[in-house]
């Protein structure tokens, strides 16, 4: 029974805010405004609390200025859609991220698609998913940057691997897919109504898991020697009643003994987005004030 490289997101992010840093303090010191990425959470959803908690104190750690919006889960889609506007146009605001989900009442594809292209560091807006399509310039999703990042850590190259990612969704399936595309992988798009998923994945080199079912990818899944990434982070009960712990879409245990490397959940592909995210900001504060801007790691 073999062993897998336990690949560490923790590490590999602090080495990516690093060299945000270092460019950051570089610009500053030519005279380069301050980075800015608002951050706009409505309502309460637990996952995005998390998420905003543990970027702005990323942010901060980089020398990136962070403008919190907190609303009530009762906006509405037209108080929402004025607040983008406003960040749209404010100078210190380079990036803008409206948390997902968002509530009921407001229809997100009509928010993401009012955030200035150019300040949409998620990569969501449909001008970002067409240049990524098409071959452009553009600002990517930053779990599926995060990925092709350790991917290409891992691999070096990717041209010729056989990826399979598992989901379909804007925000990491497709955008995921694309961009091993676009480094020459043969790329399978992988859902629900895929016929013998175990065969489709045994067939990859490279893993992408993101569908949001706890611990569904088992062992006898993987190729062995596979890259594995595991984008799911499901919270289940634990052993101990009345406590939860996180795991990933993939059986870690079984998968780490027929991988040839793997991340693990929490510590890989989570705190990898935060990383990107800042990457991503200080990409689009570069491109706004025509600077600069070099490639990390
Ligand atoms: N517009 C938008 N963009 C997002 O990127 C976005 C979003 N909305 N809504 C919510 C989800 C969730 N998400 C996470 C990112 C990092 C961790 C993360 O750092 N996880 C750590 C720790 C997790 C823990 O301990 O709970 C880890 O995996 O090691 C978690 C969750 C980004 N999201």
């Amino acid at each position: 029974m073999s062993q897998a490289k336990i690949i560490d997101g923790n590490a590999v992010a602090a080495d990516v805010r690093a060299a945000v840093a270092s460019q950051i303090t570089i610009l500053r010191a030519g005279g380069a405004p301050l980075p800015g990425l608002a951050v706009v959470l409505v309502g309460a959803d637990p996952a995005s609390q998390v998420y905003v908690r543990n970027k702005n104190k990323r942010a901060a750690e980089v020398g990136i200025n962070s403008f919190e919006h907190y609303l009530p889960a009762e906006t509405s889609e037209a108080e929402l859609l004025g607040l983008v506007e406003r960040l749209n146009l404010d100078p210190q605001v380079h990036g803008i991220l409206v948390q997902l989900p968002l509530p009921a009442q407001i229809d997100a594809q009509k928010i993401l698609e009012a955030i200035h292209p150019a300040k949409d560091v998620d990569g969501f807006h449909p001008f970002n998913v067409g240049r990524l399509v098409t071959g452009g310039p553009a600002l990517v999703p930053c779990t599926p940057l995060g990925c092709l990042l350790l991917a290409k850590r891992e691999l070096g190259s990717l041209s010729g691997k056989r990826a399979i990612v598992l989901g379909r969704s804007n925000i990491v399936g497709k955008p995921m897919a694309q961009l091993l595309l676009r480094e020459s992988a043969t790329v399978t798009i992988a859902h629900s109504r895929t016929h013998d998923l175990p065969e489709e994945c045994r067939r990859a080199d490279i893993v992408v898991a993101a569908v949001g079912r706890p611990e569904m990818v088992k062992g006898d899944w993987i190729k062995p020697g596979a890259l594995v990434l595991d984008v799911g982070i499901n919270r289940i009960p634990a052993a101990e009643p009345g406590k939860t712990r996180l795991v990933g879409d993939v059986a870690f245990a079984e998968a780490v003994t027929v991988a040839g490397a793997i991340t693990p959940v929490p510590g890989g592909i989570g705190p990898m987005t935060i990383a990107i995210l800042l990457r991503n900001v200080l990409e689009a504060c570069c491109r706004l004030h025509d600077l600069p801007f070099a490639e990390v790691l």
